[in-house]
């Protein structure tokens, strides 16, 4: 029984509208000033805009941070009051709280939505000012999440109306540069069985289509398992893998995620570079920590890789030095690193992938990462 399955029927094309890439991500954070600080001083993204009390937001601090096409949000409630956002950020701890869309023809992607039992959290509003209009929606999906739909042809802003430009930061000039480009994948966990509904809701409401597919036919590491369903755009530059735990002899690194999380989430933000060998030896000059991968991998990597027809451009060593991961197959190769966890809980992380003709997920290094990944979850008492 095969264990992967690369779908080549995208179904139909919509008939209007179009989801044109990953617009932006929106944090919830309990400190919306410290967490933009991390994103800048760690990884390398500038500010580009903020909204808070000076700019007449009255209930949100906003900061907005950019490298290149990747844009956060790190927002914050001020007033110390029950509302939905103080809630979830007490039950979540900081988390993803909307993934948007720049789109196309936002009016029948929302009527089109609507029909298919989309539930709207906020209809169409326009937003302007002297740089122009947006127009917007957000629609619900799995746990606490949203999707904000924006339409922001008429627009020649730093981000949104509303928002003041902030200065580079002046700590960037003392670090070493960082070059990722744009947004290759969000990743959501979900609980127990809601893979295929979460994905469904993608393929009715959105239009989205099944890319590709795991299953637990064959568990990864000793211990624990999981599936995955990955759904994409027609134009597949936006894919949204959905995660779900599946049984193993231990508990699933994704059923550790839903516990801690309290339920469906963002689990990883994949950042996609051209070189992934200067990009993590600057990111791990700034700071950042990375799983860590066992010589043992190289080793049968450097045996495999002499009986394929793939070339790998890189050096294995550096490869190897630097704990990235090698998948392929004989027409190209992706090369990924996971970070660890990027806040206190085991919930949210980040990964770099460069690919060179190879569009899958890495499911040839599943079993030497979760063992890594499990390796951690050991010394957090969680395995
Ligand atoms: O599927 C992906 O996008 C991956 O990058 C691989 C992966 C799958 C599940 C995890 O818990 C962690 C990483
Ligand atoms: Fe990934």
């Amino acid at each position: 029984m095969s264990v992967q399955t690369t779908y080549t029927d995208k179904g139909k094309k919509p008939e209007q509208g179009r989801f044109v890439s990953f617009d932006h991500l929106t944090f919830w954070v309990s400190n919306a000033k410290q967490a933009a600080s991390y994103y800048v001083s760690r990884f390398g993204f500038e500010p580009v805009a903020y909204a808070g009390l000076e700019t007449g937001s009255r209930q949100t601090a906003s900061y907005v941070v950019r490298l290149n096409k990747i844009t956060f949000v790190l927002q914050a409630q001020y007033d110390p009051v029950e509302t939905s956002f103080n809630k979830e950020v007490a039950i979540h701890g900081d988390f993803v709280k909307d993934i948007a869309f720049e789109v196309e023809n936002l009016d029948y992607i929302v009527e089109y939505a609507k029909k298919q039992g989309a539930v709207v959290v906020k209809d169409i509003w326009e937003a302007k000012d002297e740089f122009g209009s947006v127009r917007m929606a957000v629609l619900k999906t799995y746990g606490d999440n949203t999707h904000t739909l924006v339409d922001r042809s008429k627009y020649k802003g730093a981000f949104l109306p509303g928002y003041q430009s902030l200065q580079t930061d002046p700590i960037s000039k003392h670090l070493p540069k960082v070059e990722i480009n744009f947004i290759d994948h969000v990743v959501a966990n979900q609980p127990d069985n809601q893979m295929e509904p979460v994905g469904s809701w993608y393929e009715r409401c959105l239009q989205f289509h099944r890319f590709w597919s795991v299953d637990d036919s064959q568990i990864f590491t000793e211990y624990s398992s999981l599936r995955s369903l990955v759904m994409a755009n027609w134009e597949e530059n936006v894919k949204l893998p959905i995660n779900e735990p599946a049984e193993g002899k231990k508990k699933s690194q994704i059923q550790e995620y839903v516990e801690y999380h309290g339920g469906p989430g963002v689990q990883h933000i994949a950042i996609n570079t051209e070189d992934i060998i200067t990009t993590i030896k600057n990111l791990r000059e700034r700071g950042v920590e990375f799983l860590t991968i066992p010589s043992v991998y190289y080793k049968i990597i450097r045996e495999k890789l002499q009986h394929s027809k793939v070339r790998v451009a890189e050096s294995i060593d550096e490869l190897e030095r630097l704990h990235i991961l090698i998948d392929y197959d004989d027409n190209g190769y992706l090369l990924q690193i996971f970070t660890k966890n990027t806040q206190d809980r085991p919930t949210l992380f980040l990964e770099v992938i460069q690919r060179r003709n190879h569009n899958g997920f890495g499911a040839g290094n599943f079993k030497t990462l979760f063992e890594s990944i499990e390796l951690e979850q050991a010394k957090r008492g969680n395995l």
